[in-house]
C-alpha cells in the first residue's frame, strides 16, 4: 500500500464512512434509473455536467463554480417537475419493499397459475392477442383508464372468450386481483421505448409503459407472432413455451424457490453497485478528504447576556475576539464566521463589581470538525457598576 493510501486509512472516521455510504446509495440509485429509464443522451448530459462540475471544482475555475452552485437549485427544482413520475414510482417502490411486508398480492394457488399457463399456451398456439395484468404491490389504479368491472372467476373458457377477435371486450388488457378477473377492456400508458418494444407494436408498448410505471407484471401474447412477452420492471422479454408455467407459479409464490433465489440474487447488479462506491470514495477524496491542516483566524463579536436592568459596563469593554481554528480544507465550508459568538453571561450582581470569562469555553456556533488553536484574548475582565442617576438640569436663576 502506497503511502497516501495508508494515511487514508489511518485517518478514515465512521462518520466519514457512512457519508461515503449515502452518497454511494444515493448515486446506485441514479445510476440503476438512468439505465432503466432515462434516454442515453439524458446519461450523456447527466456525465457531461458532473465531468464539468468536478473539472470545475479541481481547476478552482471560480466562475463555472459559481455558475453550479447558484444554478444547482434550478436544476433540482427543474429536474423534480420533469421526472415527478419516476419520482413518485421511486417513493411507492421503497414504502412496497419488502423491507415493508404488506400482503402478498398473489394468493398462493396451484390452480391459479395452472389455469392463466394453459390459457396464455392456448392463446400463443391460436395466436389470439391478449394482454393480461397481476399487479405487484405499489397501487395501480392511476394508471389503469377505462375498462368494464367483471369480477369473474379466473377461467379458461373466460379468458378465451373476453380475448377472442369478435368478442366486444378483447381490445384493451384484462386485470387479475386476488385470483379473480377484476375489469377488461383497459387502456394502459404505451411506453416510448422503441429499443425495448423492438418490433412489438402498441400492445407491446402497453405492456411496456405499464411496467415502467409500477411493479405489476403484464403478460402479452402476439396476435401476428403468436409469442408470449412479459414485461416487468421496466423490460420487456419474450418467454419460451416452457417456461411460461414456472414463472407464473413464481410470481404465484408457489415456487419452493422463491425465496432462496431472493437471497441469491444479491450479487445482481453488482457491477453498478461496485461503481457507485467507486464514485463515492473518489468524491470523498475529491471533496471531503484532505490531510493538510490549515489555520484561518476569524474576527467574532462577544456579546454580554441577560446585564441586570439599571447596571451598566464600565467601558471599554471587548467587543470582538480573534479566533484562530485548524481543520481540513473542507471542514471549514462547514463553518458559517458570522454565526460564531463569544457570549458572556452577566447575570445576578449584587454591587460594583469585577467579572472575568474564559473565551474559549463560551464560544459559540463552532463545528466539532474544527478546533479552536487560539483566541486572543484568551479572557474578558469586565467593571459593572450601577448607572449613574442622570444630573438634574439646572434652570437659569429667578431674578
Ligand atoms: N394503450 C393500450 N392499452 C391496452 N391495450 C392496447 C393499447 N393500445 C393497443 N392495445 C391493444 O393492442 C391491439 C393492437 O395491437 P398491435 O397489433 O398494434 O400491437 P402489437 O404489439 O404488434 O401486437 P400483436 O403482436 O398482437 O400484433 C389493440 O387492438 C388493443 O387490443
Amino acid at each position: 500500500m502506497n503511502a497516501f493510501a495508508s494515511r487514508v486509512v489511518e485517518q478514515i472516521r465512521l462518520s466519514d464512512l457512512l457519508d461515503i455510504g449515502i452518497i454511494a446509495l444515493l448515486l446506485y440509485v441514479t445510476f440503476v434509473w438512468l439505465r432503466a429509464r432515462a434516454s442515453r443522451s439524458l446519461g450523456l448530459i447527466a456525465v457531461g455536467l458532473a465531468g464539468v462540475f468536478l473539472l470545475a471544482r479541481w481547476l478552482d475555475l471560480y466562475l463555472t463554480s459559481m455558475v453550479f452552485h447558484y444554478g444547482a437549485m434550478g436544476i433540482l427544482l427543474a429536474l423534480v417537475v420533469v421526472f415527478q413520475h419516476d419520482i413518485r414510482h421511486g417513493f411507492e417502490r421503497l414504502t412496497t419493499s419488502r423491507w415493508f411486508p404488506g400482503p402478498s398480492p398473489y394468493p398462493p394457488s396451484q390452480n391459479l397459475s395452472d389455469t392463466l399457463g394453459e390459457t396464455i399456451r392456448e392463446m400463443a398456439q391460436k395466436q389470439m392477442g391478449a394482454l393480461i395484468i397481476l399487479p405487484g404491490r405499489e397501487p395501480l389504479d392511476r394508471h389503469l383508464h377505462g375498462g368494464v368491472a367483471v369480477d369473474a372467476t379466473l377461467s379458461y373458457p373466460l379468458l378465451l372468450s373476453i380475448f377472442h377477435s369478435q368478442s366486444p371486450g378483447h381490445d384493451g388488457a384484462v386485470l387479475i386481483e386476488q385470483g379473480r378477473i377484476a375489469r377488461l377492456g383497459i387502456h394502459l400508458p404505451l411506453s416510448a421505448d422503441l429499443s425495448r418494444i423492438r418490433s412489438g407494436g402498441t400492445r407491446h408498448a402497453a405492456a411496456l409503459g405499464l411496467a415502467e410505471c409500477c411493479d405489476a407484471t403484464v403478460w402479452v401474447v402476439s396476435e401476428e407472432r403468436g409469442t408470449v412477452s412479459i414485461a416487468h420492471d421496466g423490460e420487456l422479454s419474450i418467454l419460451e413455451p416452457s417456461a411460461i408455467g414456472p414463472r407464473l407459479r413464481d410470481y404465484f409464490g408457489q415456487q419452493d424457490g422463491v425465496q432462496s433465489r431472493r437471497n441469491g440474487n444479491w450479487h445482481k447488479g453488482m457491477v453498478t453497485k461496485l461503481a457507485a462506491v467507486a464514485c463515492a470514495f473518489s468524491l470523498w477524496i475529491l471533496f471531503a478528504y484532505q490531510a493538510d491542516t490549515v489555520q484561518r483566524t476569524f474576527v467574532v463579536p462577544i456579546e454580554y447576556r441577560n446585564l441586570p436592568e439599571g447596571w451598566e459596563i464600565v467601558e471599554p469593554k471587548s467587543i470582538f475576539a480573534e479566533v484562530t481554528l485548524s481543520g481540513s480544507d473542507p471542514k471549514f465550508t462547514l463553518l458559517r464566521p458570522e454565526e460564531m459568538m463569544i457570549s458572556l453571561e452577566v447575570g445576578e450582581i449584587r454591587g460594583r463589581s469585577m467579572l472575568r470569562w474564559e473565551t474559549q469555553s463560551n464560544l459559540k456556533n463552532l463545528p466539532s470538525e474544527l478546533s479552536v488553536e487560539q483566541i486572543a484574548p484568551p479572557a474578558v475582565a469586565v467593571t459593572v457598576r450601577k448607572k449613574l442617576a442622570p444630573k438634574s438640569a439646572v434652570g437659569p436663576a429667578s431674578p
